[in-house]
């Protein structure tokens, strides 16, 4: 059977570097052409002049703002995340945590409407149509990308990519994340399922504290957005194999764009999925808001015929986005899940798949 691996520990190197900044205002061609580079290169960029109206990020942001000030109490109605719902330190189900609240929530309108009786009680239409004027302002804003990306590999079809997540029964996914500040410094504090206080702080190497792990995005496109609170880093990879930490500056007037391990697979490896974590070592508290841009439940993901070439022969197999989650849901957050769907570890991952 195939273990997905781990990333080993590293010693690790924190580096400023240039991020690419994509200017949705450029002329098309221009601006494919440089988010194709970005995908390839870092599996990840930031987008300005994206046209998701302000009002519409602020509404969403309000939102979020007013659930996590509430009482403890009051928040956890909304949970335990299982996955969906709220979740506090916990992340999935495997022992991961992390120094943050957050709301996973189902971009499904009907999935919205109902949960949103519970985590605003106050005003529940009010909730579900500030977050479903979000989702479609970005899930539209990550349809372009997608769409520009299909022009910039020359597929005959533009939307190769966006129509897995246009679709009615995607199963894409929202996210907010709260990192309270660091409690040193008289910040509030968040306690997990059992009311245990943040006491043992979850360190990387330089002695910061992680927020939300290393990881990769599993989905298609994830499309973040945060308040000008500084704490996101990817993991940039050196000519060695080896690794280094790049803090990405908040910029809350755009959004930072991650190639997830369905892209990945769909271009044949030819788009990079990118390993990022957020750190929550701020005097301030940081929300991010994450739109996760995922195929329907039935959806094959399978290398596109165009991608593969002689050059470039097939590289993974083909699996539904279904088998995928199921995978993913089975391991920890910092495996490299996609390992187990090598085209060469010939039916592998079926065992594995059937032995969870
Ligand atoms: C530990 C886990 C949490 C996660 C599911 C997983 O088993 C591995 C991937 C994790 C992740 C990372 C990106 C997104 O935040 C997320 C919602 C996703 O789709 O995959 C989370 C999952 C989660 O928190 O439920
Ligand atoms: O909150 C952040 O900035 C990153 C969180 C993240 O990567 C995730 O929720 O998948
Ligand atoms: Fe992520």
């Amino acid at each position: 059977m195939v273990v997905a691996s781990v990333t080993p520990e590293r010693n690790e190197r924190i580096r400023a570097l240039g991020i690419p900044v994509i200017d949705l205002s450029w002329r098309r061609e221009h601006a494919s052409k440089l988010i194709m580079r970005a995908c390839e290169e870092f599996g990840f960029f930031k987008v300005i002049n994206h046209g998701v109206p302000k009002e519409v990020i602020t509404r969403m942001e309000d939102e979020g703002e007013e659930f996590f000030s509430l009482p403890t109490h009051e928040k956890q109605k909304a949970g335990p995340a299982s996955p969906l719902g709220y979740g506090s330190r916990n992340i999935g189900f495997n022992g991961d945590s992390g120094e943050l609240e957050y709301l996973l929530l189902h971009t499904s309108p009907v999935s919205i409407s109902q949960r949103a009786k519970i985590i605003c009680r106050k005003d529940p239409i009010k909730f579900s149509c500030v977050v479903n004027e979000y989702v479609g302002a970005v899930r539209q804003l990550a349809c372009e990308i997608l769409e520009m990306l299909a022009e910039g590999l020359g597929l005959g079809e533009k939307g190769s990519f966006s129509r897995l997540i246009r679709d009615t029964e995607s199963d894409s996914l929202v996210r907010l994340n709260h990192y309270p500040p660091n409690s040193t410094t008289g910040g509030n504090d968040i306690t997990d399922a059992l009311g245990r206080r943040n006491g043992n702080k979850i360190k990387d190497g330089k002695g910061g504290r992680i927020g939300f792990g290393e990881h990769s995005d599993p989905q298609i496109l994830s499309l973040l957005r945060s308040n000008d609170v500084d704490g996101l880093q990817i993991l940039s990879s050196d000519h060695h194999g080896g690794g280094v930490w790049v803090p990405v500056p908040a910029d809350p007037a755009a959004f930072f764009v991650n190639v997830g391990d369905a892209l990945q697979a769909l271009s044949n490896g030819r788009f990079v999925s990118v390993r990022h974590r957020a750190m929550a070592n701020s005097y301030s508290p940081r929300l991010s808001i994450i739109f996760f841009g995922a195929p329907p439940l039935h959806a094959w993901i399978s290398p596109l015929p165009e991608m593969i070439t002689p050059e470039t022969p097939r590289r993974y197999k083909s699996f539904t986005w279904a088998e995928y989650k199921k995978a993913m849901y089975s391991l920890r957050l910092g495996h490299n899940r996609l390992d187990l769907f090598h085209a060469d570890d010939e039916g592998e991952n079926v065992d594995f798949i059937e032995s969870i």
